[in-house]
């Protein structure tokens, strides 16, 4: 059975020929959850994924990661125990390619403690990933693929996927968040989706962590993330007059019709004000609060 683990970060730096990837991160990640490790290009997440299981050493601070059947608190570099129950999958695979696929298939069940064999095959024909085939024959989608099933078959109590599914297509990466749910309701561990492509993930996330330029922007629950505004749709002159005064995150108009979204707190009376003037308010998008909080110009 997986037991979740708890990672934290305290002081954390990275730095690379003396510039900074990652500058001083004090994270928390939550067992049991999914959580987004979002930021633009450059930003740090596959620095921070790769340190996180102990890929990489850090240059100042250190990575904590505790419970499940860890116990105490472990810093995962050259940490055998810490690291085989931590699996990364990276879009480079790291992995011998002049092999057939079974191979890599074998040594992931013969170095991961909680290797679901069952799993593993069900996904391989999901995927139609070929077992005979050398993993350095198959097309960049497939490669992609095998990553998913090896990461997903692990079942490793800290399993990251740093953006190794966006080689595949969209029908596969939508059977990849499938069966991402699925097994994890099965067997709940801590996952963590690295990306910049947040609309396609937001609704698989419970927790963020943003970065940009290697800093911590924020570390959230999607919801609260979320409470931080909100969209409002309605006749554009009507939307227009109420979001007066807000910082406005996006705006789309349909004919006569407007969404409007803004940041910042909406009281009672103001959602009573709203409602009269025949509009409607629903949640903000974790994409528009990405793009606002990251700076990026669309
Ligand atoms: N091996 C390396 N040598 C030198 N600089 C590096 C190395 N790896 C990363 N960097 C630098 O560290 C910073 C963070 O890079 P990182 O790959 O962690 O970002 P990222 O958010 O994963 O980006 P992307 O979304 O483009 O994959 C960047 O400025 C990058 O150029």
């Amino acid at each position: 059975m997986t037991a979740a683990l708890t990672v934290r970060t305290e002081d954390l730096s990275v730095r690379f020929a003396g510039v900074p990837a990652l500058d001083r991160l004090d994270l928390r990640l939550a067992p049991g959850k999914i959580h987004g490790l979002l930021g633009r290009n450059g930003s740090g997440k596959s620095t921070l994924a790769a340190t996180l299981a102990g890929f990489r050493r850090p240059d100042e601070g250190r990575v904590l990661i505790e419970g499940g059947d860890l116990g105490a608190a472990q810093e995962p570099y050259e940490n055998a125990v810490v690291t085989s129950r931590v699996c990364l999958i990276r879009e480079a695979g790291d992995r011998p390619d002049a092999v057939p696929v079974k191979y890599a298939v074998g040594l992931a069940a013969a170095l991961r403690p909680y290797w679901d064999a069952d799993l593993a095959g069900d996904l391989l024909d999901r995927f139609e990933v070929p077992l005979n085939k050398k993993i350095q024959k198959l097309s960049r989608g497939k490669k992609s693929a095998l990553g998913v099933v090896l990461g997903l078959a692990s079942r490793a109590p800290l399993t990251i996927f740093d953006e190794s599914y966006l080689g595949m297509d969209v029908p596969s990466r939508n059977l990849f968040y499938d069966m991402l749910l699925a097994d994890y309701a099965e067997v709940p561990r801590t996952i963590v989706l690295s990306t910049h492509l947040v609309s396609e993930v937001s609704a698989m996330l419970e927790e963020v962590v943003i970065l940009d330029q290697g800093r911590l922007v924020t570390q959230s629950p999607v919801d609260a993330l979320r409470g931080r505004g909100a969209s409002i749709v309605g006749p554009a002159a009507a939307v227009d007059e109420f979001t007066a005064g807000f910082t406005v995150l996006a705006e789309e108009r349909l004919g006569g019709t407007k969404s409007t979204t803004v940041l910042g707190d909406l009281d009672p009376a103001l959602l009573a004000q709203a409602t009269a003037a025949g509009l409607e308010i629903g949640p903000v998008g974790l994409q528009d609060l990405f793009v606002h909080l990251t700076g990026v110009k669309s």
